[in-house]
């Protein structure tokens, strides 16, 4: 695999019509020929594009057509070297959701075709690891083999509703070059039944033994890294329940990012581009002073928190998030960190969006990932109110924790008790510091835009640095790693010189 690619983004030649050139595509001997060969370098080249909803665009993978309003918005705002990381352009996605339809003799595995519920089977998606399609493959013939009912989502019968896929690359026995193209996958098997005890479960028994006995490690090839169930009966369109059983395989998923090992549990948030991930949050360290106080707000399983409380030796990381299950692979990945870590670390099970100033009180540096949808209104406003006493009254904004003995709700009080705590080894005195630098990391333009505005807004925050990760190639969606100061900019004295100015 190449390494990824970081160019300082210029504006290219003008930005071609894809459906137009998908429709008619240049040929050689046209007066384009040179932008021809470039666009088809960079092609889709997929037999499944059109028909599935996954991709939007077939050409110019390096260049989505975002790019040149994201390179305008922040240079308009000051960001004069904004840079774009290009990445990996096939065979990038680690994690993929597929909907199960069709008939035990011909199950279809995919992607629902663009405002339909008809699942378009996807055996050759280029966007997928190798690895991915070879167990979508294996898990075809265990289903026809085994007379597995997919789900008919009208009836609400069947046994085999959706599966995901995730791949992990750690296998330290291999040379690093190796471990991508080697990389091994968790299935999860989501069953159409409440629990294990249910009729059908002695078929879920068996379709994972299949898989184990021709994908794992006495398989013709080793594919599979373990086999999960989760059990779901609703007839809503959410793909997961709540229960979730380890069948076979390791129960640890292991993956190396941002200098540490990461677990991730199925049942966790996990980043979908490993490569593009592992860019990001080696260029978000470098944004993170060595020694300062975290907190990472929308945290998932930690990735981000735990790779800068290693790599950029954190006093402290606050962690961040709404969904309990990744408390468990949090935990794990904590217990793996070097042991020269000496950071106070907590992991807060609890909304980000309720008395957000709470979280941000004591750190140094704040960072948000939240969904494609964006900050949470109140969070936009307690960010906002932080920067904004500090430059109205030139001094720190009240502290939230004085009034933290009237706070009288419940629920609140046990969001605030950590759900995981690690000392440090050192005893630093609790910080009466706020957030002097915002890193935000978004997946939703529409939205970051949005969020940006209302943060520059009065000069609460100002932009130092942005970056762009090409996350999802194929797509219009980009990764954007901005970095906020708090307050207005200030000017940069223009250099001397040096000459020495002759009396006349
Ligand atoms: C884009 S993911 C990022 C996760 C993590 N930073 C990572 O890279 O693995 C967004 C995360 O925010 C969590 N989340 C969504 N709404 C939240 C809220 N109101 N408060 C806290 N966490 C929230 C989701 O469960 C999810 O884990």
């Amino acid at each position: 695999a190449p390494p990824p690619r970081t160019e300082p983004y210029k504006n290219p030649r003008s930005p071609k019509n894809p459906n137009h050139l998908h429709l008619q595509p240049l040929s050689p001997s046209s007066s384009s020929s040179s932008s021809a060969a470039s666009a088809s370098s960079c092609a889709l080249q997929c037999p499944h594009f059109q028909s599935c909803s996954g991709c939007t665009h077939e050409w110019d993978l390096d260049r989505p057509q975002v790019l040149e309003e994201v390179s305008k918005f922040f240079k308009d705002r000051g960001v004069a070297d904004f840079s774009f990381d290009i990445g990996r352009l096939w065979e990038w996605r680690c994690r993929a959701k597929l909907a199960i339809r069709g008939t035990p003799e011909i199950p279809l595995v995919g992607l629902y075709q663009e405002g339909t519920h008809s699942v378009v089977d996807i055996p050759q998606c280029r966007a997928h690891h190798p690895s991915i399609n070879a167990a979508v493959d294996l898990l075809k013939q265990g289903i026809s083999k085994l007379n597995i009912q997919p789900f008919d989502e009208d009836l609400g019968t069947g046994e085999l509703r959706y599966v995901q896929m995730a791949v992990t690359t750690y296998n330290t026995s291999l040379p690093a070059a190796e471990r991508y193209r080697e990389g091994k996958v968790q299935v999860s098997l989501v069953w159409n039944s409440r629990n294990e005890h249910a009729q059908n479960s002695e078929k879920l028994k068996s379709l994972s033994d299949f898989l184990w006995r021709n994908g794992g490690p006495n398989g013709n090839i080793h594919l599979i890294h373990s086999v999960w169930a989760n059990f779901q009966t609703s007839s809503s369109n959410i793909i997961f329940g709540n229960k979730w059983r380890h069948l076979i395989g390791e129960r640890d998923f292991w993956e190396h990012i941002g200098g540490i090992d990461v677990s991730l549990d199925p049942s966790s948030f996990g980043q979908a581009n490993t490569q593009a991930f592992c860019s990001l949050l080696r260029k978000l360290q470098k944004y993170v002073p060595r020694r300062s106080s975290v907190v990472d707000l929308y945290s998932g399983a930690g990735a981000i928190g735990l790779s800068v409380a290693a790599t950029r030796k954190c006093r402290s990381v606050k962690c961040i998030e709404i969904n309990k299950e990744s408390k468990a692979s949090f935990e794990k990945s904590v217990s793996r960190l070097p042991k020269t870590v000496d950071c106070s670390i907590n992991w807060h099970n609890t909304d980000a969006s309720i008395e957000p100033v709470h979280w941000l009180e004591g750190s140094d540096v704040v960072i948000v990932d939240p969904p494609r949808k964006g900050l949470h209104p109140s969070l936009v406003d307690a960010l906002r109110n932080v920067a904004l006493s500090y430059s109205k009254a030139s001094k720190a904004p009240k502290s939230s924790i004085l009034n933290e003995k009237e706070e009288k709700r419940p629920w609140i009080l046990r969001a605030r008790e950590a759900a995981i705590h690690v000392d440090g080894k050192t005893n630093w005195e609790n910080s009466q510091s706020w957030p002097a630098t915002l890193i935000y990391i978004s997946c939703g333009w529409e939205s970051f835009k949005e969020d940006c505005k209302n943060l520059l807004s009065n000069n609460a925050w100002h932009l130092e640095k942005a970056h762009a990760f090409n996350f999802f190639p194929g797509t219009q969606s980009i990764e954007v790693l901005a970095v906020f100061k708090r307050g207005p900019r200030v000017a940069q004295k223009k250099k001397k010189s040096g000459k020495k100015k002759t009396a006349k």
